[in-house]
């Protein structure tokens, strides 16, 4: 896989798509992310090779509620990755062809995760325990409620790319699947659950997750946990805060709901919202909402400079963004949780766990274990 090819399934159908036509350029251009992004899609009107069936399903242009000034089936998208840190390159370009197809790819079953006695974390366990150690201690002085800490794992490999597309194009009835080309040969590849936000027409959505338990245990036991209800309350809070603005009508539940994401329960609320000028793209919208305090911390800034002292390596794209955008302002926008990085030399897997004053650090690392597991699982199938 190389640069612009790009797949991005989800329930709604899969999105392939090949070559690049034009790239974002990069912030040293100017403007924000979400303006680059639309003159890059300006600058290429008509239409793109699309040899897949018609798009009924709401995934590339054509697809919309039609709210928008939808270019219809063939229009350019933007599609790519995003960084974590707001002053990295992203990823996006102007693909050369699309193509969309409706049938929902064919349900995975992940496999047992076995790790290879040769692979390496970053930070070993017990590291990553006093790690979390660490901000608890920090959180219960009152210098921030949540922080989230990640840990790596890189398993040897100089194999081909194509296998690991096949294995996650196999898809994802928990949510979505994607794999991304990146300079370099580099590929990105995962299985998020978590939805950062969809506009379709003046339709907003956002699924903000955060609370954790194994797939095994009761998920009564994670709804009624006061420690992962606060975790989770502090992400749907910010992500009200940060659509808020942008939108007539906002609809947030006041209770989650436990969801099924491959060996784990996930607390997440589905909130939905109408967007008051239907000008605001996906990506203005997914900008303003990154990074959420599932994948940063409250208050941000102090979350911020807390996973820069604590966490040893460059997150990278893990917990950045991925997803598409139309010449209309629809797309979707997920982000980069239960993925890994393809070099040509390791698959490095990412994972981290939100931490508040009542983290556990022995739990906390466990469940980073399991999410560390999920994108290797879905790889030992094939
Ligand atoms: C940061 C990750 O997950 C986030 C999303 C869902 C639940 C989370 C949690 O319970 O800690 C995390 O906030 C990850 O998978 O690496």
């Amino acid at each position: 896989m190389s640069i612009g090819d790009f797949l991005f399934a989800s329930p709604r159908g899969t999105l392939r798509a090949r070559g690049v036509r034009r790239a974002v350029p990069p912030a040293c251009d100017g403007g924000t992310l979400a303006e680059r992004a639309a003159n890059a899609l300006r600058a290429c009107p008509g239409d793109q090779q699309s040899d897949g069936p018609s798009d009924r399903t709401g995934i590339g242009p054509g697809g919309g509620d039609g709210g928008g000034d939808g270019d219809g089936q063939g229009a350019a998208i933007v599609a790519g990755a995003v960084p974590f840190a707001a002053d990295a390159d992203p990823c996006l370009f102007v693909p050369r062809e699309i193509r969309r197809t409706t049938t929902p790819p064919p349900a995975p079953r992940p496999g047992r995760a076995i790790v290879p006695p040769d692979a390496r974390y970053v930070p070993t366990a017990d590291a990553y325990a006093e790690m979390v150690r660490r901000a608890v201690a920090r959180v219960r002085a009152g210098d921030l409620d949540k922080v989230v800490l990640a840990r790596s794992l890189a398993v040897p490999y100089a194999g081909r790319t194509e296998p690991l597309v096949a294995a996650m194009s196999a898809g994802n009835p928990d949510g979505y699947t994607f794999a991304v080309g990146l300079p370099g040969g580099r590929l990105l590849f995962g299985v998020s659950p978590e939805l950062l936000v969809s506009r379709r027409g003046r339709a907003v959505a956002a699924r903000p997750m955060a609370g954790s338990a194994p797939r095994d245990s009761d998920p009564r036991e994670l709804l009624a946990s006061a420690k992962d209800r606060h975790e989770h309350a502090l992400v749907v809070q910010a992500v009200a805060a940060a659509l808020a603005p942008y939108c007539d009508e906002l609809s947030v539940p006041e209770c989650p709901t436990p969801v099924a994401a491959g060996p784990l329960w996930h607390l997440a609320t589905a909130v939905s919202g109408r967007l008051a000028d239907p000008a605001t793209t996906s990506l203005t919208l997914a900008t303003s909402l990154h990074p959420t305090p599932a994948v940063c911390g409250t208050p941000t800034g102090e979350a911020l400079r807390l996973v820069g002292e604590l966490e040893p390596f460059d997150r990278g794209f893990y917990t950045g963004l991925v997803g598409w955008q139309d010449p209309a302002g629809d797309g979707e926008w997920v982000i980069c949780l239960r993925c890994a990085l393809a070099d040509g030399r390791a698959l490095t897997f990412y994972a981290g766990a939100g931490i508040v004053a009542g983290s556990d650090p022995a739990a906390e690392l466990a469940e980073t274990d399991v999410k560390l597991s999920t994108a290797l699982g879905v790889l030992v199938r094939h």
